[in-house]
């Protein structure tokens, strides 16, 4: 396999040895229509390769921080089409009720998207699960001991708006189809943020979803029971409509055989969070990690549309947080929904959410309409 994309490798590193010869930077022509390829080392994005020196800089998947390797990634990089092909080793279609509960997660997200690119995900997180059950399995054995359940945890990050929580619930939906293991619990990390009376004594109300606005032991905490097998774990509920905590609310988790959980901050680490160390991190207790990812002119875009949607759905509500923008005309909510994100949410994206990328196990790169175009998978 390594071959077909090699020898295009090759003849792009003799194009980079001349262009080499300049100290700054070239670009290169861009790669096929149908690169990269299941496979193709290295993961290169199209017409993004540069070679300053002997070795090459491929920017692979992350934006911020260029991976310096010269034949090697650590992932697999997949188009569109080739991931799509994966679907026909799932035995499973989908039944007429399965098609239903995923119209009914989000009316916007096709079936064609479900079908080529969340049905074969499915599928390798089925394998991965069986084979966490199996290892564990051995450690019992090993032990001499009863089966004890250990629910395998996923993790689910990326920006606001870049659709962590639809994705979440998709998954959710098809892994729960499986005979090994049908129970799957969904957990949000917005539950753990600080209550807004705490960020308002700390001046934490324009900082919500950087990580001071989280009680990130708390989360910790959490993560750690679900993954020591306790049988029942609880987690606070965050509301969107009242823009709060919910007190004297709680989410349950007992007894699952997956657990979902998705958020802003699910792969960073104690660097992001220098005010309050930790010597272990939600990474720590997560079998399988997932970034979605999305240019950030479309993150804005959908930011605000979602933002638009709101406006006259849910900020209708006199509970809303955000009931006196109900009022709004269309060009108002545009401008006041694009300054959050500008000081808020992007910030919060550049700052502490897209360094965390390169640490997933698989990053989804979306295109328009929440269309996935590109998996990395690591190896
Ligand atoms: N796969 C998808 N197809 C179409 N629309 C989507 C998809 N995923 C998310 N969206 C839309 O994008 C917006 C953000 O999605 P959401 O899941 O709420 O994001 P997040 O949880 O990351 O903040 C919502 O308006 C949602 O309807
Ligand atoms: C609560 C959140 C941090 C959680 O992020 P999400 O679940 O939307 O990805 C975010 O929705 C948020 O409220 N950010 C603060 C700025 C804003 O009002 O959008």
């Amino acid at each position: 396999m390594q071959h077909l994309c090699g020898k295009f490798f090759d003849r792009r590193v003799q194009a980079h040895k001349k262009a080499s010869e300049n100290p700054l930077l070239h670009r290169i022509p861009a790669a096929p229509a149908d690169f990269p390829r299941r496979y193709g080392p290295p993961a290169v994005p199209r017409s993004a390769l540069f070679i300053p020196g002997p070795w090459c800089i491929v920017p692979g998947p992350i934006q911020d921080t260029p991976m310096k390797i010269d034949n090697y990634s650590p992932y697999l990089a997949f188009s569109r089409e080739t991931w799509s092909e994966l679907r026909d080793a799932v035995q499973l279609p989908l039944s007429e009720a399965e098609l239903k509960r995923l119209r009914g997660i989000n009316d916007k997200v096709s079936l064609a998207e479900v079908r080529d690119i969340y049905l074969p995900l499915s599928r390798l997180l089925n394998l991965y699960v069986k084979a966490k059950q199996r290892r564990n399995r051995v450690l019992d054995q090993f032990l001499g001991k009863e089966p004890h359940h250990v629910p395998y945890v996923i993790s689910i990050a990326g920006s606001v708006a870049v659709g962590k929580s639809t994705t979440a619930r998709i998954l959710q939906a098809l892994l729960e189809r499986w005979p090994q293991h049908p129970k799957v619990a969904l957990v949000t990390t917005d539950g753990f943020l600080y209550p807004n009376h705490v960020l308002e004594q700390r001046g934490l109300m324009q900082k919500k979803g950087f990580p001071q606005s989280y009680d990130i032991r708390r989360l910790v905490q959490f993560v750690s029971d679900i993954k020591s097998g306790k049988p029942r774990v609880t987690a606070p509920v965050y509301s969107h409509l009242v823009y709060d905590i919910v007190p004297d609310q709680e989410a349950v988790v007992e007894q699952a055989d997956i657990v979902i959980i998705e958020g802003l901050n699910v792969l960073q680490s104690g660097m992001d969070y220098p005010h309050e160390p930790h010597r272990v991190f939600v990474s720590d207790f997560v079998d399988f990690s997932i970034f979605v990812d999305a240019d950030e002119r479309l993150l804005k875009t959908w930011y605000v549309e979602r933002f638009l949607k709101l406006r006259s759905g849910a900020f209708t509500d006199p509970e809303s947080y955000f009931h006196h923008y109900a009022q709004l005309s269309e060009e108002e909510a545009v401008t006041i929904a694009s300054r959050i994100w500008q000081e808020i949410n992007y910030k919060n994206l550049k700052q502490n959410i897209l360094p965390t990328k390169d640490r997933a196990e698989l990053i989804l790169t979306k295109g328009r309409a929440h269309e996935v175009e590109q998996v990395w998978l690591k190896k």
